[in-house]
């Protein structure tokens, strides 16, 4: 493939209209959406909207004429469409790392009272760290032991004793993809629960939660949603659980009725029970308009539509990288099935500053290094959302990249010193 034949994909790309839904910055190729999704031109003027006029004239009322208290309730069914729940199965609230904490400990009150007997919980030495974290403290409050699998291989066989399984669906590193579906009927099989991070999966490939008789999901608001730099997170229970699940952080926005002031908690109905504190009123506002670009594609096709141009986009990557690049290895599964929306790549020296040296061309990448003590790489990692990424973007991408390497310009002393975020 040559620059015009990339050029001509995107003229007869059916998605292409989607791109002016989004406020891009003149000269940059952004393939970092699975970090920090792109600006959606909405945004800017409905943050305004609330803080001025809902905020700002209404005050203290638009609680109730602003509809801000069931703001939560109201974008989680938006979210709830992008990962195949039902409505009124998801809400927004807190950070991906505190319902990380709220769901892994519902599912392990019920796996205590259904299974006393299993002790462990298993997730991926690769998973994102915060995920490894919250579980480590978790496990270590309620005696359970954490056990962490090199590959997905593993998983099964550790599932007898298996109280919680806690997954990613798409690895931030590498890009991996589990089958939610078999992954979740292999661990039921077996007795164990299962919760899935959403976080590099709402919106860039189509998920499936009720299909997949998953227990509890969480994700993130600001990556393929858009929402923003600290967008507000979601959360999803199973119904078949919604009468029974228990969460850990039982404020009086999760309550029956929180402005009843009652001193004894009475748990919400249903998800709204994740629910701690006050609905970040801004952040979540944001979120929708972000959440609405994603579903602006169902006139296109949807999420399979999305898939399809993600995947043609990671696989033209790939490609080009493997005639154009013999120095780079694919990190990614080459196996259209098992790969999210990204492509990673490593590269024998110098990850961090040829990633550095890209962003100085306007190519927008990240690095993730390779953890401490282990024979992982580090990554150059270039994300793809369908919405705004062009066939021609990943063809330049990759001709600044052999740029960088021809020219060592990746060896400036400038692209030496790690910035506080990679
Ligand atoms: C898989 C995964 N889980 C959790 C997080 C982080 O969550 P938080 O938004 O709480 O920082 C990220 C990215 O930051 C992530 O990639
Ligand atoms: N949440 C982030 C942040 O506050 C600063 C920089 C990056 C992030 C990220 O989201 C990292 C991301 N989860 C990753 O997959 O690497």
């Amino acid at each position: 493939m040559n620059r015009d034949d990339a050029v001509a994909l995107d003229r007869t790309d059916p998605l292409a209209p989607l791109r002016d839904l989004f406020d891009l910055p003149e000269g940059t190729i952004y393939l970092d959406g699975n970090s920090l999704g792109a600006l959606p031109r909405t945004t800017a003027g409905r943050v305004a909207e609330v803080v001025t006029q809902e905020w700002g004239q209404g005050l203290i009322g638009s609680w109730n004429t602003a509809s801000w208290i069931s703001l939560p309730q109201r974008v989680g069914d938006k979210v709830a469409r992008i990962v195949g729940a039902g409505q009124g199965e998801v809400v927004i609230a807190d950070s991906t790392s505190l319902n990380v904490y709220k769901v892994l400990a519902s599912a392990l009150s019920m796996a205590a009272a259904d299974s006393p007997d299993r002790t462990v919980v298993v997730s991926e030495r690769s998973n994102f760290p915060t995920d490894l974290y919250i579980a480590s403290s978790l496990c270590r409050e309620r005696g359970y032991e954490l056990v962490l699998v090199d590959s997905p291989d593993e998983i099964e066989g550790l599932l007898d004793r298996t109280a919680v399984l806690m997954l990613t669906e798409v690895n931030y590193r590498t890009g991996y993809l589990h089958s939610m579906a078999s992954v979740t009927a292999a661990a039921h099989e077996h007795g164990a629960l299962v919760v899935w991070d959403l976080c590099h999966s709402a919106g860039a490939v189509p998920v499936d939660l009720g299909g997949a008789d998953a227990d509890f999901a969480i994700g993130c608001g600001y990556k393929f949603l858009n929402g923003g730099p600290g967008s507000p997170a979601f959360l999803w229970v199973n119904p078949r659980h919604v009468a029974r699940f228990e969460q850990p952080l039982s404020g009086w926005m999760g309550h029956a009725a929180p402005f009843e002031m009652s001193p004894g908690y009475r748990p919400a109905e249903g998800v709204s029970r994740y629910l701690s504190g006050t609905p970040a009123v801004i952040g979540i506002s944001a979120l929708e308009c972000g959440v609405d670009t994603v579903l602006a594609a169902e006139a296109y096709g949807g999420l399979p539509a999305l898939r399809e141009k993600s995947l043609a986009l990671t696989r033209l990557f790939a490609d080009l990288v493997a005639a154009r690049l013999p120095g780079f290895t694919i990190e990614s599964p080459l196996d259209d099935a098992q790969r999210g929306s990204q492509l990673s790549l490593s590269v024998g020296d110098g990850a961090y500053a040829i990633v550095q040296a890209l962003i100085e061309r306007g190519v927008v990448g990240d690095f993730r290094a390779g953890p401490k003590n282990s024979t992982q790489p580090d990554i150059l990692r270039f994300g793809v959302t369908p919405l705004y990424t062009r066939y021609v973007d990943i063809w330049d991408a990759v001709d600044h990249l052999v740029a960088v390497m021809d020219n060592e310009e990746w060896r400036a002393e400038r692209f030496a010193t790690r910035g506080a975020v990679t």
